[in-house]
C-alpha cells in the first residue's frame, strides 16, 4: 500500500491525541504535520504525552502548514467553526479532508460538496466513526420503514460543545429519508417546561442528556400498537471511533467526491 502522508488538527484533544497514537501506528500512515493553536513553531514531541513521538512539527496556520508540508490527507478534529476552515482550505491546497468534527451545518456540508465537484477531490465527513454507529443508524433506518413513531436520545459526556449530537442529527436525516412526515406526540401536546420535549427534526424528538462518565450512547426509540424497540449503540472509549478514521483516510485517497457520514463507503 502507498504511504498516506497526513495531517492531524486537534492532536491535544480527546479524538486527536488518538489519531496521532492511530497514525502513528500504521505501517502506511505518516503523521507529516499537526495542526493546533497552541506551541506553534515547536515539535509534537516537545508537547506532554507526546515525547516518543519524532519529526512533526505544529503548525498553527493552516495555509503555512500546506505551503511547507506536504500532505494528503488532513484529519480534523476540532470545532465546527474552525473545521469547516481547515476542510476549506484544505481542498484548495489539494489535501483530501477527513472531517470528524461535528456540527457542521447544512449550508456548510453543500459549500464543501461543491469545492470537491469543482475540484474532483475527495472528502470524507463522517459524523461518527465507530462502526456499532453507523450499524446503529442503519438499523434504525430500516425500522423506520416498519416503526413510523420515533425518538431518539443521545447521551454524551458533559464537555461536548454541540448538542444535538452529529450523530443524533444524521440518524434524523437518515430516518426522514425513508418515513413519511410524521409530528409525534399527541397533536395538542403542550410544554409545561420549556424543552421537555426535546429538539424536533422532521416531527422526531432529540433529547440530549449530557452527563460525567458517559464517552458515546445513543439509542432511537420505536414505538407501535403494544411494542416498543430499541436500537441502542455505546463507544465506552476513543479507540471505538479509529477503525472508521482508519477506513475514511484509506477510502478518501481513491474517492474524488464528497461523502457525508461512513455508511456510504463500508462495504
Ligand atoms: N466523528 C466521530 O466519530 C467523533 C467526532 N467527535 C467530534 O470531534 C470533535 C472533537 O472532539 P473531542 O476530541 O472530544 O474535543 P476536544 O475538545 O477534546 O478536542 C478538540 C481539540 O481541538 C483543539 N483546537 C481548538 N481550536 C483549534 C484550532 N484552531 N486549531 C487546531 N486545534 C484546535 C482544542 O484545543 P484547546 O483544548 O486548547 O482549545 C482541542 O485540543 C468534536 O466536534 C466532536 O463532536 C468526537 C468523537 C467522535
Ligand atoms: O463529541 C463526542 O464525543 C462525539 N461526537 C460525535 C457526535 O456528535 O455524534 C460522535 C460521537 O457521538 C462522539
Amino acid at each position: 500500500m502507498n504511504e498516506i502522508k497526513i495531517i492531524i488538527a486537534g492532536p491535544r484533544g480527546r479524538m486527536g491525541s488518538e489519531a496521532v497514537q492511530l497514525v502513528t501506528a500504521t505501517a502506511h500512515f505518516k503523521l507529516a504535520a499537526v495542526l493546533d493553536h497552541k506551541n506553534d513553531g515547536m515539535m509534537l514531541s516537545d508537547v506532554a504525552g507526546f515525547q516518543s513521538i519524532s519529526n512533526v512539527p505544529i503548525y498553527t496556520d493552516i495555509e503555512k502548514c500546506l505551503q511547507e508540508v506536504e500532505a494528503d490527507v488532513l484529519i480534523d478534529l476540532t470545532t465546527p467553526e474552525v473545521g469547516m476552515y481547515h476542510a476549506k482550505t484544505a481542498l484548495e491546497y489539494n489535501v483530501r479532508p477527513v472531517v470528524g468534527t461535528t456540527g457542521f451545518t447544512k449550508e456548510n456540508l453543500a459549500e464543501l460538496e461543491d469545492i470537491c465537484r469543482e475540484k474532483e477531490l475527495g472528502c470524507i465527513i463522517a459524523p461518527n466513526f465507530a462502526i456499532g454507529a453507523v450499524l446503529m443508524m442503519k438499523f434504525s433506518q430500516l425500522a423506520a420503514k416498519y416503526f413510523h413513531d420515533i425518538e431518539i436520545i443521545e447521551m454524551h459526556h458533559d464537555q461536548k460543545l454541540d448538542a444535538p449530537s452529529g450523530t443524533a442529527v444524521k440518524t434524523a436525516e437518515m430516518i426522514s429519508a425513508v418515513r413519511e412526515t410524521k409530528k409525534q406526540g399527541h397533536a395538542n401536546e403542550k410544554e409545561t417546561l420549556k424543552g421537555a420535549r426535546g429538539a424536533e427534526y422532521d416531527g422526531m424528538h432529540i433529547h440530549s442528556v449530557r452527563l460525567p462518565g458517559l464517552i458515546a450512547h445513543q439509542q432511537v426509540l420505536f414505538g407501535s400498537d403494544g411494542q416498543t424497540l430499541t436500537i441502542r449503540h455505546d463507544s465506552y472509549n476513543r479507540a471505538s471511533f479509529m477503525s472508521g478514521v482508519k477506513v475514511a483516510v484509506e477510502t478518501v485517497m481513491k474517492h474524488n467526491n464528497f461523502v457525508y457520514g461512513l455508511e456510504n463507503i463500508l462495504d
